[in-house]
């Protein structure tokens, strides 16, 4: 074809949402530990994790920066660090504190035992506002599945020609927003399972970062009706290797057995590993936990919210596959809410349990106690499935 017949719309068939596309590029630098210049209110910043914040690399930012190079850091991990009166990002001057300090106070250097060096670090420096662009890009680091602590300068002016992305602030900000319900089915097959001989594998692609979230079809659900579905998030540790610190591989199994009983349902097998975390992230709060905090303080402590989780797209994965109507699976009153504000019918909700043992209570308790989970855990010793977690 020639370029005379490369219209607009052609190009904009290839490269798709200007907006979306430049967030998606920042998301996989930012992953990769290259830096960014973030554009915010006519002026340009350059952001990067902290966690790549060697000296060299320190030294490396600090020269394309004209101004101070600052740590910014969310509320959550203030709180942690002894400032609890701050409901914004605040940064500390990189200048004065050497990159030990940025490592131990972006939580990377979580000291052993009993949580020194999480809870209880003195800042080293006073805390000053946060440049313009510090809050998207925190945002920026934790759609990159990094921990949320994040370098960021004003752009020097000899430093513009740097082969860096440059992404707008406001791109990254509304990405979440954008992309929620843009899923594409990519694949399907039917795949017998030990306890449900009849399911099918649905794959989608999309939603924010453009993971691959999978549904699996038990039986032969009829949309006519309300229908079984679990909107499960993944949990590589209890789904796959019957780890006790959690209940999730007791949930997933039910799940199945539970919907081949009944005839029929959806599982909805979402990549939203360390509640939208990330593996890493989940392995760090995990030390934490293992030095005597609970799941919600131990992702507070590395400066996250209580859950990142969003499930707009999973009520789009379930209107494509035809189902408006549900009855969920679920302790957690968020799921409910969630599918209910995106416009499905949720007519009914059935509590799922696991096993309770010494190593996961406490993380069940918090569930009940910090999240609103229904969670009776006298009941869960009736209910717990006798065999593989
Ligand atoms: N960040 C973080 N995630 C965790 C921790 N422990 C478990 N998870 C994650 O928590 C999520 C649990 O997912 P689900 O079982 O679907 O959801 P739930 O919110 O417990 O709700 P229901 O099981 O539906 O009642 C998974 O993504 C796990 O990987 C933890 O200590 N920190
Ligand atoms: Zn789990």
């Amino acid at each position: 074809m020639s370029s005379s017949a490369t219209t607009a719309g052609t190009i904009a068939s290839l490269f798709g949402d200007a907006t979306l596309t430049e967030a998606e590029r920042a998301i996989a630098e930012m992953r990769a530990g290259r830096p960014v210049i973030l554009a915010e209110g006519g002026r340009l910043f350059l952001a990067a994790s902290a966690e790549f914040a060697d000296a060299e690399r320190l030294a490396a930012l600090d020269g394309l920066v004209g101004g101070a190079l600052q740590l910014v850091l969310t509320p959550a991990r203030l709180r942690a660090l002894g400032r609890p009166e701050e409901a914004r990002p605040m940064a500390l001057p990189v200048s004065q504190l050497g990159s030990a300090r940025v490592r131990a106070l972006s939580a990377q250097d979580l000291a052993g035992a009993k949580g020194e060096g999480a809870k209880g670090e003195t800042l080293g420096a006073e805390l000053v506002e946060a440049h313009a662009a510090g809050a998207a890009a925190l945002h920026l680091a934790t759609l990159a599945l990094m921990l949320p602590a994040v370098l960021v300068g004003p752009l020097a002016p000899a430093a513009l020609t740097l082969p860096a992305l440059t992404v707008r602030a406001e791109a990254i900000t509304r990405y979440g927003e954008d992309r929620a319900t843009r899923v594409e089915i990519v694949s399907r097959a039917p795949v017998p399972l030990l306890t449900a001989r009849n399911c099918e594998f649905v794959v989608f692609r999309g939603g924010e970062g453009m993971r691959e979230q999978v549904a699996v079809v038990v039986g032969t659900p009829d949309p006519a009706r309300p229908v079984l579905v679990r909107l499960h998030s993944a949990c590589l540790t209890g789904d796959l290797f019957g780890s006790l610190r959690c209940d999730c591989g007791d949930q997933l199994r039910t799940t199945v057995a539970t919907m081949a009983q009944a005839g029929g349902g959806v599982l909805l097998y979402l990549d939203q590993e360390g509640r939208g975390n990330g593996i890493a992230n989940k392995m760090r709060a995990y030390r934490l936990q293992s030095d005597g905090l609970d799941t919600y303080e131990a992702d507070e402590t590395l400066g996250f919210g209580l859950d990142a989780r969003r499930f707009d797209f999973a009520a789009a994965m379930l209107r494509q596959l035809g189902f408006e109507h549900v009855v969920l699976m679920t302790n957690n009153p968020e799921k409910i809410a969630a599918l209910s504000r995106a416009g499905l019918q949720v007519s009914g909700v059935e509590r799922l349990y696991g096993r309770r043992g010494a190593d996961n209570i406490r993380y069940l308790a918090a569930k009940r106690d910090r999240a609103g989970h229904f969670l009776d855990l006298e009941a869960l010793d009736h209910h717990a499935p006798a065999s593989c977690g």
